[in-house]
């Protein structure tokens, strides 16, 4: 069975329709968690059959591993109720018996009695322990759940930054994420249907050679089609689940764009309702039609399902007659035969279906096991030497080449900083200035050349107390849904309420935010999320304030500035750049495309196409012409007056 992807449907050649054509959404491709559905619409039910011994043992380990007891209270008591199966049968035989014997109606029940007291017996006691399994169970599965969701996230907080620039792991992780992380209990569970499932039949089986062996062919005759027709029933159920995937991730799509917060704005600012209704509308019009289409086939296969398992009966009556025409079957063992049979078409039912859903979830569940493995080779390892600090940072031939790309985001850069200094980094757009800051903020490591603290490798310095020192200000930051305060205090939030360091005030006051959170409707309480009750949202610039305080509240050796001041008005970011001046203990490295704002700064770095081009202090580089004068030039002409701003780009 194959998805097809069709490109957008083209209605008409001439001018007016192929405006309107173009506005066809294309469709989309096949998410990444559909990537087995091919590979399980095509393989056997013999093909999945052989492979189940190996997956059953792994889903029994993945339970075991999370609660041994219930993973034994569940397999313990589902096999205890097959027992309980074939001792009602028995039973039932014995009371079939009795009542089939010579003699007055009242000496014929009271000879059942005792065996009938035995089978309901038997049957409630299979139905409490079937209870008791299903709570076991039930148990195991949130269980499992959560063992997994929290390995999965101690793996992806764990892998060096640069593993999310990579296409191919970050593709793994969001199938890891999708679906495999899900199916590890269902794995689980559906192994311990299908246990149950082989049970029942196992314990009907028995139930039947112990009665009247002769009859096991006649359970055989009847299981067959059943199996086939189960089979072939969950395959076509599946393969029209796929048929129907892209439309229904297109109608979840737009439902999204029609009710969300995010998008509410530009569908009324681009009227965008009836484009997107129109589009909801047709996606709903083929999605009836396949609903219809589906309901149609499947009455087809449940006729002939139907059919089969009909003539299946058929036969077995008409063996079952000869069998009791011959003398070879007694009467109650007979119509014993005919409840057994009914026990086991369930039970293989059951098995069935389990069988093919373990088979698929099992192969998603593989996803989530590559990726941890893919995961384990991009953790940094623990230890190395404990990083005390620093008074220099030495670049020696740093290059840094992300994955897919041709040249180098940074290029062979040397250079040396001290503490104490203010650095700042410039240069146009993608010259290499954020890789560069987050090399030397330990974000990623160097593709090649090294980088010292102390004339120590970084490398071999243990990278969590390495980091404990480092606090950045990113260009690119979070909007983290959490209160004011533990947004700051996140910064560093292991550091006790009144240890050392500045508070969560004077960070705030320093970040010219303390101002603004007190005019918050809960001050340093309110959520910073508007999607939950009470919930509060903030300007760009006043994030920006909150990123600030943040990172002045980590209060680190090393604090890296990418753009602190990008979203900040004049008077913030005239405070801001009052704290961050020169600090006899601390190193600031500063990104800006301000030039005003790195005039003070001890050196600056110039950057173009990853390279160092030129470096030193303001005053040397205007004196020096180059890069730097023409950009610094450049913008104080937009201060200026015409005169003077064309005196300034002549000088
Ligand atoms: N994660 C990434 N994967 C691949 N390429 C990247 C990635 N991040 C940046 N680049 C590329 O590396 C080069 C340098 O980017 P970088 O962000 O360091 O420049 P920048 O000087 O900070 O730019 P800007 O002033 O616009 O912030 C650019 O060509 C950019 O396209």
């Amino acid at each position: 069975m194959e998805t097809v992807i069709r490109p957008p449907q083209v209605l008409n050649q001439d001018e007016t329709t192929s405006n309107e054509a173009e506005l066809v959404l294309p469709e989309l491709e096949d998410p990444d968690w559909m990537h087995h559905a091919r590979q399980i619409a095509q393989t056997s039910f013999w093909a999945v059959a052989r492979r189940l011994p190996r997956l059953v043992g792994e889903a029994i380990g993945v339970a075991w591993a999370t609660s041994r007891r219930d993973t034994i209270t569940s397999i313990g008591l589902n096999i205890a109720a097959g027992v309980m199966t074939t001792f009602g049968l028995l039973a039932t035989t014995r009371v079939l018996t009795e009542l089939f014997a010579a003699g007055p109606t009242p000496d014929r029940v009271r000879a059942a009695l005792p065996a009938l007291l035995l089978a309901a017996a038997a049957v409630m006691a299979k139905g409490g322990l079937t209870i008791a399994a299903g709570w076991a169970q039930a148990r195991l599965v949130p269980q499992i759940n959560y063992r997994v969701e929290l390995r999965m996230f101690e793996v992806t907080t764990a892998v060096d930054l640069a593993a999310f620039d990579d296409a191919g792991f970050a593709e793994e992780m969001d199938r890891a994420r999708d679906r495999g992380m899900r199916e590890a209990a269902s794995i689980v569970d559906h192994t311990v249907n299908l246990i149950t499932g082989v049970v029942g039949v196992l314990a009907t089986a028995a139930a039947v050679a112990v009665i009247q062996p002769i009859l096991l062919p006649c359970l055989l005759l009847a299981a067959v089609p059943e199996a086939i027709t189960a089979v072939r029933v969950a395959r076509r159920q599946y393969l029209n689940l796929l048929a129907r995937i892209t439309r229904r991730r297109r109608m979840w799509m737009l439902a999204n764009l029609m009710a969300n917060r995010h998008t509410a704005a530009e569908v009324r600012s681009y009227q965008m309702r009836e484009f997107l209704l129109g589009e909801y509308r047709r996606m709903m019009n083929s999605e009836t039609r396949a609903d219809l289409d589906l309901v149609r086939s499947q009455t087809a296969t449940r006729v002939l399902g139907a059919s089969a398992a009909g003539l299946a009966s058929f036969a077995v009556y008409a063996v079952l007659g000869g069998l009791l025409l011959t003398g070879w079957v007694a009467l109650a063992a007979a119509a014993t035969a005919l409840l057994a049979l009914q026990t086991a078409h369930t039970s293989l039912g059951v098995a069935v279906f389990a069988t093919n859903s373990l088979y698929e979830d099992a192969l998603y569940y593989q996803d989530y096991r590559d990726f941890l493995d893919r995961a384990r080779l991009r953790t940094l390892p623990a230890g190395g030497e404990p990083a005390a600090g620093f008074d220099t940072i030495e670049l020696d031939q740093v290059s840094l080449r992300y994955p897919d790309t041709d040249t180098p985001a940074v290029d062979k850069v040397s250079l040396t900083l001290r503490r104490g200094q203010v650095v700042a980094l410039v240069g146009e757009n993608g010259s290499g200035k954020t890789t560069l800051a987050k090399l030397i903020a330990g974000l990623y490591r160097p593709t090649s050349g090294t980088i010292r603290w102390d004339g120590v490798d970084t490398a071999d310095l243990d990278p969590h107390s390495l980091g404990s020192h480092i606090a950045v200000m990113t260009q690119d930051w979070w909007k983290f849904p959490f209160t004011v305060r533990q947004n700051i205090r996140i910064g560093r939030h292991d550091r006790p309420a009144h240890g050392p360091g500045p508070s969560l005030e004077d960070a705030a006051r320093a970040a010219a935010a303390h101002d603004m959170i007190l005019d918050l409707p809960y001050g340093y309480n309110t959520l910073l999320d508007r999607e939950f009750k009470n919930g509060h949202d903030l300007s760009g610039g006043q994030w920006q304030r909150l990123v600030a305080a943040r990172s002045l509240y980590r209060d680190a050796r090393l604090l890296v500035c990418d753009e602190p001041s990008a979203a900040l008005d004049a008077r913030a970011e005239h405070a801001m750049f009052q704290h961050l001046r020169r600090h006899p203990d601390r190193l600031i490295v500063l990104i800006t495309h301000r030039l005003a704002n790195v005039r003070h700064a001890d050196q600056i770095y110039v950057m173009r196409d990853g390279q160092l081009v030129q470096q030193g202090n303001h005053d040397e580089l205007m004196a020096q012409g180059g890069l730097y004068q023409e950009l610094f030039n450049l913008q104080a002409s937009g201060y200026l007056s015409d005169a003077s701003s064309r005196t300034a780009q002549h000088s």
